[in-house]
C-alpha cells in the first residue's frame, strides 16, 4: 500500500516568485524544475527531509492548477503518496468503489507514474499515487 508522502503539491501564480519565499526565506533548495506538458504545469521541487514540495505554476489557462487558483486561490492542490505497484493499487481502489481520475497511470515530473484519485471520493483531499523505479 502506501509507502510515505512523496511529494506535497502547491499551487502557486508565479514559480519564480514563490521561489524567493521557499529558498530565500525557508532556506529549501531547489532539486529542479521541469515543464510537465500532459498535466500543463511547470513544477520545482524542494526536498525537505525524506518527502519533497512540488511547487506548480500552470502553462496554460485551462490547467488544472489554472482552475484551481480561480477558484480556491494559490495554496495546497494535493498530496501525493508513493506506492510500489501503481497498476495493482488503481486496481484495489476502483474494486472499493473510489472514482479514480486516472484509471491508467500517466507520467508526471521525473517519469514517476502517477494516477489521481478525484476528491470527492477521498474526504475532500485531492489525493496522487505516485511510482518511481
Ligand atoms: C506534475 C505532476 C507530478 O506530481 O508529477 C502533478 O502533480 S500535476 C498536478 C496538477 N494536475 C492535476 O491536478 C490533475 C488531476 N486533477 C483534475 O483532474 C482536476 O483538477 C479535478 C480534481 C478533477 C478538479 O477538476 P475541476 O476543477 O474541473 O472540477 P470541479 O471544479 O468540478 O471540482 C469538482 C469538486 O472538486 C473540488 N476540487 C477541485 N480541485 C480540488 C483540489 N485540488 N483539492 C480538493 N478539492 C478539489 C471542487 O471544489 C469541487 O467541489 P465542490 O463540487 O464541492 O465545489
Ligand atoms: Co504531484
Amino acid at each position: 500500500m502506501v509507502k510515505k508522502i512523496d511529494h506535497i503539491g502547491i499551487a502557486v501564480s508565479n514559480l519564480e516568485e514563490a521561489l524567493k519565499f521557499y529558498e530565500g526565506v525557508l532556506g529549501m533548495n531547489l532539486q529542479g524544475t521541469e515543464i510537465v506538458e500532459e498535466q500543463k504545469v511547470k513544477v520545482a521541487f524542494l526536498p525537505v527531509g525524506d518527502t519533497e514540495i512540488e511547487l506548480l505554476e500552470s502553462t496554460d489557462k485551462d490547467g488544472p492548477i489554472a482552475r484551481f487558483i480561480e477558484k480556491k486561490g494559490e495554496g495546497i492542490q494535493h498530496i501525493a503518496y508513493r506506492v510500489d505497484d501503481i497498476e495493482k493499487e488503481i486496481e484495489e481502489m476502483k474494486q472499493k468503489g473510489i472514482r479514480m481520475i486516472d484509471e491508467v497511470p500517466r507520467y508526471g515530473a521525473g517519469g514517476a507514474k502517477i494516477a489521481f484519485l478525484h476528491p470527492k471520493s477521498t474526504n475532500g483531499v485531492l489525493i496522487e499515487l505516485c511510482q518511481r523505479d
